[in-house]
């Protein structure tokens, strides 16, 4: 074992280095500076307001989400994107700023060493409490074969990544650490993945967040205009 981060327990591989997780899905712990996780926390604070407002999505057989979810750029609403939160309050998604493009170009080249032109258009915020969790999916909506970024922070949480095929066997379990980026692309681009259990306390408070984790994924929707 090596590394100072936690996960000593015996639970997963202790990887703090860059390491390829599947052909073209990459864990990069640490990534994220304290400072910009900082301000990525207070930015999310203030996506979370709104003009449309952090909350828990319904799915259409009635289940809710134990995940409170905003959207950049497009809005989520299982299972398509759409400009407007038709399921939340009708109002126009916040815009989808560059610098988080150009956080994500710098995402990639971490990730692969290059960034092959990456030109995300929208970004789901997902906060997770201490008993919130997600479940093994695809995301599948996006009209694009480009890398998904995710940057963590917060309490940690136990990633599951799996296969392409099916929700079940093979799959690793990565402790996604808060400053962790994990980019799935490629050939693991459409694999099942999922949150089954966050590790409550483990949060550093110096990033802004007394309790909790936050989970922010960048992708190309691949869509143009108002909605698909
Ligand atoms: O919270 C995570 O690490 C994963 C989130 C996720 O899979 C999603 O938003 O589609
Ligand atoms: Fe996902």
């Amino acid at each position: 074992m090596t590394g100072a981060a936690s996960g000593d327990d015996g639970l997963f591989a202790v990887e703090r280095e860059r390491t390829e997780i599947a052909p073209g899905a990459v864990h990069v712990p640490g990534w994220l500076s304290v400072e910009r996780q900082r301000e990525l926390v207070a930015a999310c604070r203030e996506w979370a307001r709104g003009p449309v407002p952090m909350r828990h999505t319904v799915l259409p057989g009635g289940g809710v989400m134990s995940v409170r979810t905003v959207c950049l750029g497009w809005h989520w609403q299982p299972y398509r994107y759409a400009r407007t939160a038709g399921d939340v309050n009708g109002a126009p998604v916040a815009p989808f700023p560059d610098w988080l493009a150009d956080l994500g170009r710098e995402a990639l080249v971490a990730a692969y060493g290059r960034t092959g032109g990456y030109a995300p258009d929208t970004a789901l915020i997902n906060f997770y409490d201490g008993a919130a969790r997600m479940g093994m999916h695809q995301d599948k909506e996006e009209r694009s074969g480009a890398p998904v970024v995710s940057l963590s922070i917060g309490d940690s949480c136990v990633f599951r990544f799996g296969n392409t095929g099916s929700r079940g066997r093979p799959y690793r379990d990565v402790e996604l650490v808060s400053g962790d980026l994990f980019v799935f692309g490629g050939p693991s681009r459409f694999a099942y993945h999922g949150v089954p259990r966050i590790l409550p306390g483990t949060a550093d408070p110096a990033v802004g967040l007394e309790s909790g984790r936050l989970n922010i994924t960048l992708r190309e929707t691949g869509l143009s205009g108002s909605s698909r």
